[in-house]
C-alpha cells in the first residue's frame, strides 16, 4: 500500500467541516477507490475554538492558511476560505510554489486569477483542481474537461447560483414579491455574505467564465461576461410569462461565434417544459451541447455542505488515483485571449409594455417593431388598469440591435406608458 495522501484544509466553515468529514466517515471507501490512505496533516481557520460538529484534535492548527500550505507534511493543499484575493489567493499561490496540488471551491479566485494560477501550477508541476466551484455537487468541471473532450462544445448554458433560482421560483410559486422571496432565502442561510454575489449575477458569472475557458480553450475572462442580476424581474413578468408558457430564469449562456466568445448570464425566458423550465428551488442545472454528442443536461445540488464537499473530494481522489488533468484542459500556454463579443445570437424576445387606452396605440407599437425589422410572433392584451393595459408580444428571431432600434423608437410612438421589458428566450 503506498503512503497515504496528505491533505492541509484551510477553511472549516460549511465547506471544509463537510469534507473534514467525508475524510473521517468514508476512510475505508476512499482508501478502498483510491488504493491509498486519505489523510489530514493539519487545518486552519479563523476560530480554533469554534465547535464545528467535527473532532479536530487528531489534526495540526496553523492560524495562518500560508504556513499550513506549505507545511512538509501536506501533499494537496484544499482552499476553503473563500474570496478573489487575501489570505486564499496567497495560500494557493504560496501551496504551488511549493510544489502542493491545490483543490479549491473558490469560483471568484478562479474568476479573477485563473489564468495566472493555471499558468503557476505547471510552471511547478502541479494539479489544481476545482469541481466544487461550479455547480456545486453536479461534476460538471470534470464533465466538460474528461468525458466531453472530443467534442466541439456548441453551447453551454444553466442555471449556476440556486440562490437565485430559490427567489424566483418563490416569487412564481408562493406569490410572493422579489423583497419577500429575498427575506425567505435570507432566513434560510441561502445568501453569500454579501447577497449582491448572488443576486448581482456575480457568483453565477464567475462560474460561468470558468466553463467558457474549458468550452473554448480560452483564458478565463469574467470581465466579459455581461451579467444582470435578478433585481429587475417582477412579479408582473414572472406571471405573464407563464401564461405565455415560459418560466424565467437567471440563466448563463456561452458560445463561440464567427464575433468572438459570448457570455452572458441575465434573467432569461425558457420554455416551462424544458429541463431549465422545471429546475425548481435551490437546485442548479448545466446544459452542455456538444458536436459529436448532442446535448448533455445535468441536474443537482449546487451548494450545501454534503455536496459540495463531495465534489472537493473528487478532486482529492483524481490526485490520490495519480490522474493529472491540467486546470482547464489544455496546457495554459495554449489557452487563447478570447475576443469578447456582445450576446447578439438572433433569439426570440419576450417584451411587456403598458400601452395606453388609445385608438391605434398597438398599431403604433407593431408599426414602430415591424420598421425595425422586428416580426411579431405571439401577442396577448390584458385588462384595461387605468386607461392602460399591459401588452405582452413574443417575437420571431430577432437580432439584439434590431429590438434595440425597435425599443429606442417606442416612446415616440407616445403610446406607452413607462419602460418596456425586454428578455430574451432562450430556445432550449
Ligand atoms: N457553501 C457552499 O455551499 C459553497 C461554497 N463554495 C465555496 O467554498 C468556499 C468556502 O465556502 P463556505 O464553506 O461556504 O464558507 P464559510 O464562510 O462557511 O467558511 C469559510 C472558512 O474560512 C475561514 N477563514 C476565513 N478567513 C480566514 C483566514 N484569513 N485564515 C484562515 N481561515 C479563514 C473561516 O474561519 C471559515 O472557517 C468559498 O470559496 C465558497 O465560494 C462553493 C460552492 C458551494
Ligand atoms: N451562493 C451560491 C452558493 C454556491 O456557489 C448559490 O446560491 O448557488
Ligand atoms: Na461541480
Amino acid at each position: 500500500m503506498s503512503d497515504p495522501l496528505r491533505l492541509g484544509i484551510a477553511g472549516l466553515g460549511t465547506v471544509g467541516a463537510g469534507v473534514v468529514k467525508i475524510v473521517r466517515q468514508k476512510s475505508l471507501l476512499l482508501e478502498a477507490r483510491t488504493g491509498r490512505g486519505i489523510a489530514i496533516s493539519a487545518v486552519s481557520a479563523r476560530n480554533r475554538e469554534k465547535d464545528r460538529g467535527v473532532p479536530l484534535t487528531d489534526y495540526g492548527w496553523e492560524d495562518d492558511p500560508v504556513t499550513l500550505a506549505t507545511r512538509d507534511d501536506v501533499d494537496v493543499f484544499v482552499e476553503l476560505v473563500g474570496g478573489s484575493d487575501g489570505p486564499a489567493k496567497a495560500a494557493v499561490e504560496a501551496a504551488l510554489k511549493a510544489g502542493k496540488d491545490v483543490v479549491t471551491a473558490n469560483k471568484a479566485l478562479l474568476a479573477h486569477h485563473g489564468q495566472a494560477l493555471a499558468e503557476l501550477a505547471e510552471e511547478n508541476g502541479c494539479v489544481l483542481r476545482f469541481e466544487a466551484a461550479v455547480a456545486g455537487g453536479i461534476p460538471v468541471i470534470k464533465a466538460l474537461t474528461e468525458g466531453l473532450a472530443a467534442n466541439d462544445i456548441t453551447r453551454v448554458m444553466g442555471v449556476m447560483n440556486g440562490t437565485c433560482n430559490y427567489i424566483l421560483t418563490r416569487m412564481e410559486s408562493g406569490g410572493l414579491s422579489y423583497a419577500e422571496a429575498f427575506a425567505e432565502a435570507d432566513g434560510l442561510g441561502f445568501l453569500e455574505a454579501d447577497p449582491e454575489l448572488d443576486v448581482g449575477g456575480i457568483d453565477a458569472g464567475h462560474k460561468l467564465s470558468l466553463l467558457s475557458a474549458i468550452a473554448y480553450g480560452t483564458q478565463v475572462s469574467f470581465d466579459a461576461v455581461e451579467l444582470e442580476g435578478i433585481g429587475r424581474v417582477s412579479i408582473d413578468d414572472i406571471r405573464q410569462a407563464s401564461d405565455m408558457g415560459y418560466k424565467i430564469k437567471l440563466l448563463g449562456v456561452c458560445r463561440m461565434t464567427g464575433r468572438g466568445l459570448e457570455q452572458s448570464m441575465s434573467p432569461c425566458l425558457v420554455p416551462a417544459s424544458s429541463p431549465l423550465g422545471q429546475l425548481e428551488g435551490g437546485t442548479n442545472m448545466v446544459v452542455i451541447e456538444g458536436d459529436q454528442v448532442g446535448q448533455i443536461v445535468m441536474r443537482g445540488a449546487g451548494a450545501g455542505e454534503g455536496p459540495t464537499a463531495s465534489a472537493v473530494m473528487g478532486d482529492v481522489v483524481d490526485i490520490a488515483r495519480g490522474t493529472r488533468v491540467t486546470t482547464f484542459g489544455a496546457p495554459a500556454s495554449k489557452l487563447v485571449k478570447a475576443t469578447p463579443a456582445k450576446a447578439a445570437t438572433p433569439a426570440p424576445y419576450y417584451l411587456r409594455m403598458n400601452l395606453a387606452d388609445k385608438p391605434g396605440a398597438l398599431a403604433k407599437v407593431a408599426s414602430a417593431l415591424g420598421e425595425a425589422g422586428v416580426s411579431i410572433h405571439r401577442m396577448r392584451q390584458y385588462d384595461h388598469v387605468d386607461n392602460a393595459a399591459p401588452v405582452l408580444i413574443v417575437t420571431h428571431k430577432t437580432t439584439r440591435a434590431a429590438l434595440d432600434a425597435a425599443l429606442d423608437a417606442i416612446p415616440a410612438t407616445g403610446v406607452v406608458q413607462g419602460e418596456p421589458v425586454a428578455l430574451r428566450i432562450e430556445q432550449v
